[in-house]
């Protein structure tokens, strides 16, 4: 830890979060745990079955939107139940409340904070305690805690369970196009998802210059590539939009002050502006966005960052205005 004041405040906490800092000051986050995989077939152990998985999730949180997003546009809102988490993450971590809007109590395991379900999972379990995370209600076990994972098995195992046709065949992780998109996720997670957060919780100077400088050349390929092709890997949409937009879509709220990535602002790239727009307006998104759970959770959560935890105006942003990219 680079800053005593900082030190004093982390001792004992549960929140993940600040226990990821090297000695140079910089963010490191650390590795999902639970990485099962849930199978059409079965083979795997975890059978793709209906009203079988429950995911827990932060609106706040840009990893597990992707997977709100990824169950939405597959039609699988009957098949997989969510419980949303209170948008404060305490001392004691991510918890459960009735009492404010969208969230609710832990009706699966009845438990009062998310840590409680990690220890059903492994009463061993010492590593962070992060949404999303994937639910067995049969095996009452952990699947899954990593992001990137559960949008796969969504998007690919769940088929037999789709409401539409449509849905059933949209595939955001193609066989043909697999290749492509690693090479995007290769460069947009580390320098724009987890970027921000080198920023925000970097704890040196050199720290945050190095990943701030990330963040914005990020942006600015992905600006350039979105010129030119309406979605990062051309003409088709796969999940490496839906994991850039959950970033693209808290930075102008949220990072650009919180997390000091204030060089420029999503809306001052008018490609890139457009295209958030248009993965908002796409059936069913929008409704997984909710900016009070966005800029409470992060502003009122991170007390070494915001101490008095003021919540900002934030600007207005119109999220509906038409995006003109139908004819890239
Ligand atoms: N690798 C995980 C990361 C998830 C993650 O870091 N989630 C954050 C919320 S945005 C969290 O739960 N943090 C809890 C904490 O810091 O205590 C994934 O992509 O699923």
């Amino acid at each position: 830890m680079a800053t005593p004041q900082g030190k004093t405040e982390d001792h004992n906490t549960k929140q993940s979060w600040r226990t990821s800092v090297n000695d140079k000051g910089e963010y490191i986050r650390k590795a999902s745990s639970f990485r099962n995989w849930i199978s059409a077939d079965g083979s795997t152990g975890f059978p793709a079955e209906s009203g079988r998985y429950h995911l827990y999730v932060s609106l706040a949180c840009p990893w597990a939107h992707r997977t709100l997003i990824v169950r939405v546009l597959k039609g699988l809102e009957d098949v997989i139940s969510v419980t949303v988490v209170d948008w404060f993450l305490s001392e004691g971590g991510w918890s459960f409340t009735d009492k404010k809007p969208k969230c609710g109590l832990d009706t699966v395991n009845n438990c009062t904070y998310l840590k409680e379900i990690y220890k059903k999972a492994d009463p061993e379990y010492n590593g962070n305690i992060t949404v999303p995370c994937l639910w067995d209600k049969i095996k009452k076990t952990i699947v899954n805690n990593e992001s990137s994972e559960i949008i796969r098995m969504l998007t690919s195992e769940f088929n037999a369970f789709c409401k539409t046709e449509e849905q059933k065949k949209l595939d955001l992780y193609p066989e043909n196009l697999r290749q492509q998109i690693d090479v995007v996720n290769d460069w947009v997670y580390p320098q724009i998802n987890n970027g921000v957060y080198r920023c925000g919780f970097a704890q040196s100077q050199e720290a945050y210059n190095a990943a701030v400088k990330d963040v914005f050349e990020g942006l600015d390929k992905a600006e350039s590539i979105l010129t030119k092709q309406r979605y990062l890997i051309g003409k088709r949409f796969t999940e490496a939009d839906v994991r850039l937009f959950t970033t693209l879509v808290r930075f102008d709220t949220v990072y650009h002050t919180h997390f000091k990535t204030n060089k420029k602002r999503i809306t001052d790239y008018p490609n890139l502006w457009a295209y958030v727009r248009e993965l908002f307006q796409m059936p069913g998104v929008a409704a997984t966005v909710d900016q009070e759970h966005i800029m409470k959770h992060y502003y009122e959560s991170h007390k070494s960052l915001n101490p008095l935890g003021i919540v900002p105006v934030g600007p207005d942003l119109d999220f509906m205005s038409p995006h003109g990219r139908e004819s890239l």
